[in-house]
């Protein structure tokens, strides 16, 4: 059975109510074109903000503007919403420091599960903006997530914890058929490195991915790759963009991960082995 999915691709800037403006929007467009599974973009509502504690702390209850907000957005137009990542500060929290989190819901509008971004982005980068440090603003997620949908099993992943395989493998030993990636992932590594990164987890793993990237400038001098994809798990691009705001569409059908993954049963072929360090 084959079902209809997006990847929305927007340049987000620091303003929340102009972010959700824009979000709506591109939810409403892909809701009216059949997509059943939407999946957001890493920082959709709020991109390199100065007030990022600010907003996850307005954010510690489902009560909150984004959250009640996407809970709204689900229910409106009866979709699945893998909704990017925003800050969250849970309430109790002693550091003062957020999570990234990535809230997921189910076309009734609950919350049916929260993702935390594992691996934070502290990296030196070529670009504009040079030195990335998102260990000051959060704090890392400790938990893998996996869901089941009507489309068979779904997991989010977001931006930098795209390059840890093993995160992809574990998801994988628990049978995940779509790995979902919001990502902002930078214009440079990005331009170096997202399609092979998204096309190599698909592979690996057998699964479809879907990868809904930021796009283009950004308030504090930082510009995005964009070109979002949706890939299948034999690694074939069947869904691509590339600069600006856009969305893309992409029939999913888990008979086809099966198939594959009958003909070519890798994941079970894993072996134990031992390792020697050969010293000069
Ligand atoms: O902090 C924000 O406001 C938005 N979040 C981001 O831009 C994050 C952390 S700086 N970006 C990435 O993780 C890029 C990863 C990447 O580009 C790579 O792995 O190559």
């Amino acid at each position: 059975m084959k079902h209809k999915v997006a990847a929305v691709q927007m340049n987000s800037g620091m303003d929340v109510a102009e972010n959700l403006t824009h979000t709506e929007r591109l939810i409403s467009q892909v809701a009216r074109l059949g997509a059943r599974l939407v999946v957001l973009p890493e920082c959709f509502a709020a991109f390199a903000a100065s007030d990022m504690l600010a907003i996850g702390q307005g954010e510690q209850t489902n009560e909150g503007p984004i959250r009640s907000f996407l809970a709204e957005q689900a229910r409106t137009h009866k979709i699945w919403l893998v909704a990017g990542s925003i800050p969250y500060f849970p309430e109790g929290q002693t550091d003062d420091r957020c999570l990234a989190s990535c809230f997921v819901y189910n076309d009734q509008g609950e919350e049916v599960a929260r993702y935390d971004k594992i691996h934070l982005f502290d990296v030196n980068v070529d670009d504009s903006k040079g030195s990335y440090r998102e260990s000051k603003e959060f704090l890392p997620g400790k938990h893998l997530v996996v869901i089941d949908t009507p489309f068979g099993r779904v997991a989010p992943v977001i931006c930098y914890d795209l390059r840890f395989p093993e995160i992809f493998r574990k998801l994988a030993e628990q049978h995940v058929d779509i790995f979902c990636i919001p990502s902002a992932f930078t214009a440079v590594t990005g331009a170096a490195h997202w399609e092979t990164l998204v096309k190599a987890r698909a592979i690996e793993n057998f699964s479809y991915v879907i990868a809904a990237n930021q796009t283009g400038m950004h308030g504090d001098k930082r510009e995005t790759h964009g070109h979002s994809m949706i890939v299948d798990p034999w690694g074939q691009a069947i869904a691509s963009t590339t600069k600006g705001e856009a969305v893309i569409l992409a029939d999913i059908d888990l008979q086809k991960v099966k198939q594959i993954r009958d003909q070519m049963p890798s994941l079970s072929h894993r072996c134990p082995y031992e390792l020697a360090v050969i010293k000069k």
